[in-house]
């Protein structure tokens, strides 16, 4: 060991080697010999652990001294992936751990691995919550996130005979070395019960009687920045009883009635809700959301009142972000602690509360915005919904001041929504208690503005934000495509890219470089061969290196219209049937994807994918022209594996309903060429990439509304298309079900009857643009130099702009580096 080093923190090989060695002994109790590829995982993980400690005390340390502006990124999820990679990247000593490996006889890649994958999210919300945490720490921005420490995450999928099949995500089987519990950090959460007034000495308050107290527990995670030592927290809470064990009941032989509070207050953080939209009134999800929320603002008015001795500048301490509506409740949740707790006033509880949040919406769906009927919500929180109502109350008078009149938009702007049975609008509530609204790409924003939110925008404009999304260059492009990072690095002549990816836009000047070309294409070999050899094993299908690869990868949903994609290919199936010698240029669409167990269609198109690849994979005529395979378990490990194998990547949904995806992005980045609509984050990447660089089809946002204002009539788009209305009547003929006639009957008819996605309206042109991206792959140099300009001119997508963009726009927030 150098001098000054330390085992347990420094970063030679020489200590890294002897800390994992340590750490197998005195955590494992286990020596190499006889040691498992989970003890070397163990050994690995509590070695970074503690060089993650080192940076992540100092940081609070710092933070504390210079009582720094602090972000709270309020998320019901985190799809945060697997640390040990990140993490070795973030500290800088990947090929240094490595090395330290080999020398002890050990494969690096074997011992990551054996990690499981912290599944605390669904899809794109979850995990740009992920990509934001590393950015706020790269940029040293002091910042916390909170969320459920969930005991199961998202499902694992497998793919059995064609259907998806759920397995219960249980990470922390064998414990999780990343996290530190903190037992003495407990909060108390009220559920159900009654109000109450009551005299405190001459001033009316109001207490809130529960039925049942639960108690949250603390769980941190140090969450370190890229190549700083900065190290920010996530704190996750797990839902515990006050009281695990019930003595009484025991004695008298009740021995469930002993532990029934245990179980019934663990069930509040057991399991992440599935569903990438609302499932009405599941009370347990309402539980969720307050639980989390009450706990996270009750930790941060502690932090403040004992920095401060009061929380009257609470708002000039913390911005806090809501991501989504999921954690709206902290609007009612805030004035509650502020005015029950703390015993504030109404008015200067609200000037805090509406100076303290952001609200972020993700999507448009309208059977996405979260209601809660006023029944539900106030058996559940009595207390808060008394707050609510005195919110609205406040609010509607301002509405009717500025709209005399008009009560019909009092009525369309009110929380609660007096029509379907009184319910409570979350999104209402989150606009109206915060200070800052913003979509998550220019056009969503707009359509937020013009049609979700527009009464609020006609009231309050200046509130109203956009922030494009983005993704971290560190997990997506250094952690997922190593070869690529390093031929950048080399390209560019340094790595400082990684922390600024404005600066690929000087690979233009290489775009025609002739030995990059040459470079280029090995890189994505090198990863399509990789995936291959993957899906070889996991999926049953090999698929050639040198055919193109055209992969969609993300949630199952109508709106991102999979259906059509498996329409393309069903046509071109049918054009090489009718004509065994039409040359096409060989491609392997892969697909990637869970879908919501309860949601019917997404799986029926799963099934149609799978039963649609078992026919042409094994057609002898087909003969590897066509290939398609199902990626099983699509997660923020196997995206990994994707992203850099992807020649061209499906950004397909119908315009106006993804708000911005991040796949697309991600795909971009590693190289890979978008088809997709003029939708989302899309219409930004084609304005980066320019428009030469993009295969865009498809009606616009625009086109789509006056098509279904005008009453859109899908069978006359099957009429007019023969090959449209063949492959139709392919998939119903049974051919792909083993002559089972009905099976996707379900699909095809809903299709031609209703097509609320425009998947027909659409498909011409979606199949007329494939074949020129057909005819652009055989021209390897163009599209090579297409490739190259795509990741050229990515910079804009990174996380760490989107986070700056927060900073200066909504959050005004500076960055303090810690000192080490
Ligand atoms: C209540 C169930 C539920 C769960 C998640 C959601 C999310 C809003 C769905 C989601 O993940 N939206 C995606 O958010 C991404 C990050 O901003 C966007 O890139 C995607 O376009 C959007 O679909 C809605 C409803």
């Amino acid at each position: 060991l150098s001098g000054h080093e330390h085992t347990r923190t420094g970063l030679s090989q020489a200590a890294l080697k002897q800390a994992f060695i340590d750490n197998l002994f005195y955590l494992q109790g286990r020596f190499p010999e006889v040691a498992t590829p989970h003890d070397f995982y163990m050994a690995a993980a509590y070695t970074l652990r503690d060089r993650l400690l080192d940076r992540w005390v100092k940081t609070a340390r710092s933070y504390k001294h210079s009582q720094a502006r602090t972000v709270c990124y309020l998320s019901a999820e985190f799809l945060l992936g697997p640390h040990l990679v990140n993490n070795l990247i973030n500290l800088g000593i990947m090929d240094t751990a490595r090395a330290a490996g080999e020398e002890l006889g050990l494969d690096l890649d074997a011992i990551v691995q054996e990690e499981e994958e912290p599944g605390l999210g669904n899809g794109g919300l979850g995990r740009l919550a992920a990509c934001y945490l590393d950015s706020l720490a790269t940029l040293e921005i002091p910042a916390i996130g909170y969320g459920i420490r969930y005991e199961f995450g998202i499902f694992d999928q497998t793919i059995e005979n064609g259907w998806q099949v759920e397995h219960t995500d249980a990470w922390l089987r064998n414990g999780n070395p990343w996290e530190i519990y903190r037992p003495k950090l407990r909060f108390p959460v009220k559920f159900g019960g009654h109000t109450q007034q009551y005299d405190d000495d001459g001033h009316l308050r109001i207490r809130w009687i529960p039925d049942l107290v639960i108690e949250g527990r603390a769980y941190d995670t140090p969450i370190l920045g890229y190549g700083v030592n900065n190290a920010n927290l996530l704190r996750l809470w797990s839902a515990h009883a006050t009281q695990s064990f019930n003595f009484q009941s025991f004695n008298t032989g009740d021995y469930y009635g002993a532990v029934r509070a245990k179980v019934e207050a663990e069930t509040i953080s057991k399991i992440l809700y599935p569903n990438d939209e609302p499932e009405a009134g599941k009370e347990l999800r309402l539980k969720q959301q307050y639980f989390f929320v009450s706990c996270s603002l009750q930790d941060m008015l502690r932090l403040q009142f004992n920095t401060t001795g009061s929380v009257e500048k609470f708002h000039e301490k913390y911005s806090v972000q809501l991501n989504d509506t999921h954690p709206a409740v902290a609007v009612a949740e805030l004035m509650r602690l502020l005015i029950d707790d703390y015993k504030m006033t109404w008015d200067p509880a609200w000037e805090i509360t509406r100076h303290t949040f952001g609200y972020t919406n993700h999507t448009l769906l309208p059977e996405a915005l979260e209601t809660w009927s006023v029944e539900l919500f106030g058996r559940i929180l009595p207390r808060p919904l008394e707050i609510v109502y005195e919110i609205n109350r406040c609010f509607l008078d301002e509405v009717r001041m500025r709209f005399l009149g008009d009560e019909s938009r009092v009525a369309r702007m009110s929380i609660i929504d007096e029509t379907q049975g009184r319910r409570v609008r979350m999104a209402h509530l989150a606009t109206v208690g915060s200070f800052a609204v913003n979509g998550v790409a220019a056009m969503h924003s707009e359509l937020v503005k013009s049609t979700i939110l527009k009464d609020f925008h006609d009231l309050w404009p200046e509130k109203f934000h956009n922030v494009t999304n983005g993704v971290t260059p560190r997990r997506f492009i250094v952690a997922a495509n190593p070869r690529l990072a390093t031929l950048l690095t080399e390209r560019l002549g340094s790595d400082a890219w990684v922390r600024d990816l404005s600066l690929l836009r000087s690979l233009e000047a290489h775009a025609d470089d002739t030995g990059l070309h040459a470079d280029w294409q090995a890189v994505k070999t090198a990863a399509k061969e990789d995936l291959s050899n993957w899906l070889g094993k996991h999926a049953g299908v090999t698929p050639d290196p040198a055919s193109l690869f055209d992969v969609q990868a993300k949630r199952i949903h109508e709106y991102k219209r999979q259906h059509l994609n498996v329409l393309h290919i069903v046509t071109l199936y049918q054009r090489l049937k009718a004509n065994p010698h039409l040359d096409l240029p060989p491609r392997t669409f892969i697909f990637g994807g869970k879908a919501a167990p309860g949601y019917f269609m997404a799986k029926l198109i799963i099934k149609l994918i799978n039963s649609v690849a078992e026919v042409i994979n094994r057609d002898p005529q087909i003969n590897g022209t066509l290939r398609v395979a199902f990626m099983p378990d699509f997660s923020v490990k196997n995206g990994q594996r994707l992203y850099p194998a992807a020649d061209l990547s499906e950004q397909i949904s119908l315009a106006g309903k993804e708000a911005s995806g991040t796949g697309n992005m991600k795909f971009s980045m590693n190289g890979a060429l978008t088809i997709g609509t003029l939708d989302g984050a899309n219409v930004e990447i084609r304005e980066e990439v320019g428009d030469e660089n993009f295969f865009l089809f498809g009606l616009t946002a625009e086109q789509a509304q006056r098509h279904q204002a005008q009453g859109y009539r899908p069978w006359e788009f099957r009429h007019e298309s023969e090959e449209l209305r063949s492959a139709l009547d392919l998939i119903d003929s049974g051919l792909f079900s083993h002559g089972d006639k009905e099976l996707f009957r379900p699909l095809t008819n809903s299709l031609i009857q209703y097509d609320p996605f425009m998947v027909l309206a659409d498909y011409e042109h979606y199949v007329s643009r494939q074949s020129e991206v057909g005819h652009a792959w055989r021209d390897r140099e163009h599209w090579n130099r297409m490739s190259i300009l795509n990741v050229a001119r990515m910079g804009k997508f990174s996380s760490d702009r989107s986070i700056r963009d927060y900073c200066e726009q909504i959050w005004k927030v500076q960055p303090a580096p810690a000192d080490v």
